[in-house]
């Protein structure tokens, strides 16, 4: 799903307007409407009291729209105006105006100085003071508006974004913002709710259509784009009945340490799962019982040395490789890495110490050859990038160094972030669960697995992200957050692939009603 700027759902706005011959204030019955269809069907009349706040912008004429609507239905409303701005914009008069017709009253001015009315916590706040049109903080009385909406414990729910937020950089003060619980948001969700700074402020969201312009959603390039199922169905490359293992590529992982084998046995198990052919591991000698035992499946090469690499020779043809999971910062093993670097043309995967090693000598950094995947951490990340400002701070650099190496960085977090040049690319899967060691060691055994069965490095590390964050949201079932491991995310994988094809269940209800499974 592409995820358009502030500037392109204006532009889309009023593209709309023109093509499909409406006005912005038809445009906005539209929004307010889709808004209260969502009300409506879920309250069914309840005589619950909504204090609807507006601002004076189009955000607060959507408000009003609403609120217009919710009176015609009976529903217990109070409106309220947020006075704080001279700027009021010509669609949010003409719904003030349409408010008294109907009413027969304006609604509760609030100036700057105003009381807060009683909001009980029963009661249900509609935010509609401001929208992506937030152009500088809140003052403080509005501040002091949006604390009281937290303290009431009332159920918020916020039009298009929680008003304080903007839609392209991170608020200062979190008291200048308003915490909901569900944000209805329109036409596209907003990047805002994916980034650590600011996906607090709306438990849950939702996007409403509001028939924008086809044309103009299809074929604008957003830099943006959420990845889910629908996404990965296009690139998912099917098993061939005549087909063999040579067929699916040869992984090879190097890694591992005298005490960190774990970490190259889950990315082994990880990496067959996924798929690949052949799985080799490259490891220090003291762990080829383990490997051999544990992962029957995969071929292992040791190094000469027995706690670490030294040396990195093997006479084996890789399709793939991924690297550095439990490896160590030894000074040997630096200068086997380095040198590995130096003469690999393999496709590259550099995860954990293979980071690490990369961010203690910069100069390395040369090294990194167009289409590397760097699966960074956050604490990663900072060793790579240095501290950042904020979270778009922290994107900013991670696109300047990705379009500087042309490498793929995958930002590993609650949403991880795939970031290729000037594009983001946003995971919907996963759960807290995976917050647990070795679930890093499993996703670059995923990456490298699909690599080697043919998908290009970018494709390759979104559709292994999707999948892990869905294996793991399949197996929290089972497990639940705190049990949830990282050999879950390995044997739920299969249950993960075959979700891509599961009917959604409305559909096999229907289908199971007239016979038809
Ligand atoms: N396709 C769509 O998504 C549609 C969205 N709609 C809604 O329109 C808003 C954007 O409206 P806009 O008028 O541009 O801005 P806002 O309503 O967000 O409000 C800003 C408003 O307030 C002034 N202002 C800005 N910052 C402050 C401040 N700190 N204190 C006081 N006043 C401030 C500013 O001058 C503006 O006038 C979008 O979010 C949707 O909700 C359309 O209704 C339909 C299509
Ligand atoms: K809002």
């Amino acid at each position: 799903m592409k995820i358009f700027s502030k500037e392109q759902i204006y532009k889309g706005d009023q593209l709309t307007a023109e093509k499909q011959n409406i006005s912005s204030t038809e445009l906005m019955e539209r929004a307010g409407t889709q808004i209260f269809n969502w009300i409506h069907q879920r309250m069914q009349g309840a005589q619950v009291p909504i204090h609807v706040f507006c601002g004076i912008g189009n955000n607060g004429g959507d408000g009003l729209v609403l609120a217009r609507q919710l009176v015609n239905y009976g529903y217990n409303v109070h409106i309220y105006v947020v006075n704080c701005s001279e700027k009021r914009t010509k669609d949010f008069l003409i719904n003030y105006d349409r408010i008294k017709e109907t009413t027969k009253k304006w609604p509760i001015m609030l100036n700057c100085e105003a009381d807060f009315p009683e909001i009980g916590p029963d009661d249900i706040i509609v935010d509609a003071v401001f929208g992506i049109g937030l152009n500088r903080p809140p003052n403080e009385w509005v501040k002091r508006l949006f604390q009281h909406f937290r303290a009431s414990k009332a159920f918020t729910l916020a039009i298009d974004l929680p008003s304080g937020l903007y839609a392209d950089k991170v608020p200062k003060d979190e008291n200048g913002v308003v915490w909901a619980d569900y944000t209805l948001s329109f036409q596209s969700p907003k990047l805002v709710f994916f980034l650590p700074d600011t996906s607090k402020y709306t438990r849950q969201w939702e996007v409403l259509d509001i028939g924008i312009d086809l044309e103009f959603l299809q074929q604008t390039e957003t830099e943006v784009e959420l990845i889910g199922k629908n996404e990965m169905l296009t690139i998912y490359k099917p098993r061939e009945k005549f087909s063999h293992k040579g067929t699916y590529g040869h992984a090879l992982l190097i890694g591992g340490s005298h005490g960190k084998m774990g970490a190259m046995i889950l990315s082994a198990r990880g990496t067959m799962a996924s798929g690949a052919g052949l799985v080799t591991t490259f490891i220090p000698k003291c762990g080829y019982i383990p490997m051999q035992s544990v992962v029957p499946e995969a071929m292992v090469l040791t190094d000469a040395d027995d706690e670490k690499l030294t040396s990195i020779t093997f006479d084996i043809e890789p399709t793939a490789v991924g690297m550095g999971m439990g490896m160590g910062l030894d000074q040997k093993t630096q200068h086997a890495f380095q040198k590995f670097l130096k003469s690999n043309e393999v496709p590259l995967v550099i995860d954990a110490d293979g980071i690490n090693l990369l961010a203690k000598h910069k100069d390395d950094f040369k090294l990194i050859k167009p289409q590397t995947v760097l699966t960074p951490h956050p604490k990663e990340l900072e060793r790579l990038l240095g501290s950042w400002k904020d979270d778009f701070d922290k994107l900013k650099k991670a696109k300047a160094f990705s379009k500087k190496y042309k490498c793929i960085l995958v930002v590993k977090d609650a949403h991880t972030i795939t970031v290729f040049e000037d594009k983001l690319y946003i995971n919907s899967t996963g759960n807290p669960g995976l917050a647990t060691g070795g679930t890093g060691d499993v996703l670059t055994g995923i990456i490298t697995g699909l690599i080697a069965q043919g998908y290009e490095p970018l494709t390759a590390s979104l559709f292994a992200v999707y999948l892990h964050g869905k294996s793991a949201d399949i197996a929290v079932e089972d497990y639940g957050y705190q049990s949830l491991t990282a050999s879950h995310v390995i044997d739920y994988l299969g249950q993960a692939y075959l979700d891509l094809f599961a009917k959604p269940q409305v559909q096999q209800k229907q289908e199971e009603k007239s016979g038809n499974s």
